[in-house]
């Protein structure tokens, strides 16, 4: 299902934190929203998974408005992880898991076996099923990450939010999350401050600075030292990953510091552009 944010703006307490902000996620495409702390992306994720709404604009998710849908409607097609989510400490992995299969029934209406299914292969998809009669409470960040991913693709949307996934996750399992997103059959769009994850998995970034969009598109054409440095006030620069042999960005020293006006960022030397590794 194609996601789009048309025009948004969103509000909170008065104060506008998400301008006018035009976002397209194709059907199936995996879509990385990038940018500095504050920036917008949870804001802007919010109003997509329906937990905020706009002040203007539109998000369209198959061509309806969601906002003109039911909550249960919405949360039929849009599954969400997020990082700090309201953690059920005493429930055990699978009845967490078991959450993402409410939407499907009705008040009451025991589990299936439908929905057993549903558990048992989300369980297994995000490397949990072991962990299954362990209460939340006793699980470590990334466990507990994996176990509210496991809960999304248990919910079997064909949209997955995500919110900073990756933020408690090894090595391995930031790889296998990835993966595993990449090879959904689902639209997803994920917020990220990894810009070589975002690099390497998404197929569009869109890049947000102080509510709005700075830019968007492929990430080979985004994401470039040019754009790294004016958004985040650190050195960039673009070379080869030696095992892939696909582009890999290296980061050097900050340029600017968080509150120095962006023109600050001319004055330092400019960008090295070739495809060499640069050493840190
Ligand atoms: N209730 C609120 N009242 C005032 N400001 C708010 C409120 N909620 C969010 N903001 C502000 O909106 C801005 C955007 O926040 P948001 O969480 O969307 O950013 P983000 O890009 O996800 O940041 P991060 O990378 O740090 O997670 C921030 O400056 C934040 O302080």
């Amino acid at each position: 299902m194609r996601v789009v944010a048309e025009d948004v703006t969103v509000e909170v307490d008065g104060i506008r934190i998400i301008n006018d902000v035009t976002m397209d996620a194709p059907s199936g495409s995996v879509v990385a929203l990038v940018g500095p702390n504050g920036s917008g992306k949870s804001t802007l994720l919010r109003a997509v998974y329906r937990s905020l709404r706009p002040a203007g604009g539109t998000i369209w998710i198959d061509g309806d408005d969601v906002w003109g849908l039911s909550a249960r409607a919405s949360s039929m097609r849009t599954a969400v992880v997020l990082q700090d989510d309201s953690p059920e400490f005493e429930f055990t992995v699978r009845e967490v898991v078991a959450l993402g299969r409410v939407p499907h029934r009705r008040a009451f209406e025991r589990v299936s076996k439908a929905d057993r299914v549903a558990i048992d292969e989300a369980l297994t998809r995000a490397g949990v099923s072991e962990l299954q009669d362990r209460t939340v409470a006793t699980l470590s960040g990334g466990e507990r990450q994996r176990v509210y991913l496991a809960r999304a693709l248990a919910q079997q949307t064909p949209v997955l939010v995500l919110d900073e996934p990756t933020n408690h996750l090894d090595l391995l399992a930031q790889t296998e999350l990835l993966e595993l997103l990449v090879d959904l059959p689902a639209t997803v769009v994920i917020a990220l401050h990894d810009l070589n994850l975002a690099a390497t998995y998404s197929d569009r970034v869109v890049v947000l600075t102080r509510g709005r969009v700075a830019a968007a598109g492929p990430p080979e054409t985004i994401l470039t030292p040019e754009l790294i440095e004016a958004t985040y006030g650190v050195r960039a620069a673009v070379g080869t990953n030696a095992i892939t042999g696909r582009r890999v960005l290296h980061f050097g020293p900050a340029l600017r510091h968080r509150g120095q006006h962006h023109a600050d960022a001319s004055h330092a030397p400019a960008p090295s552009l070739n495809t060499e590794s640069t050493p840190l």
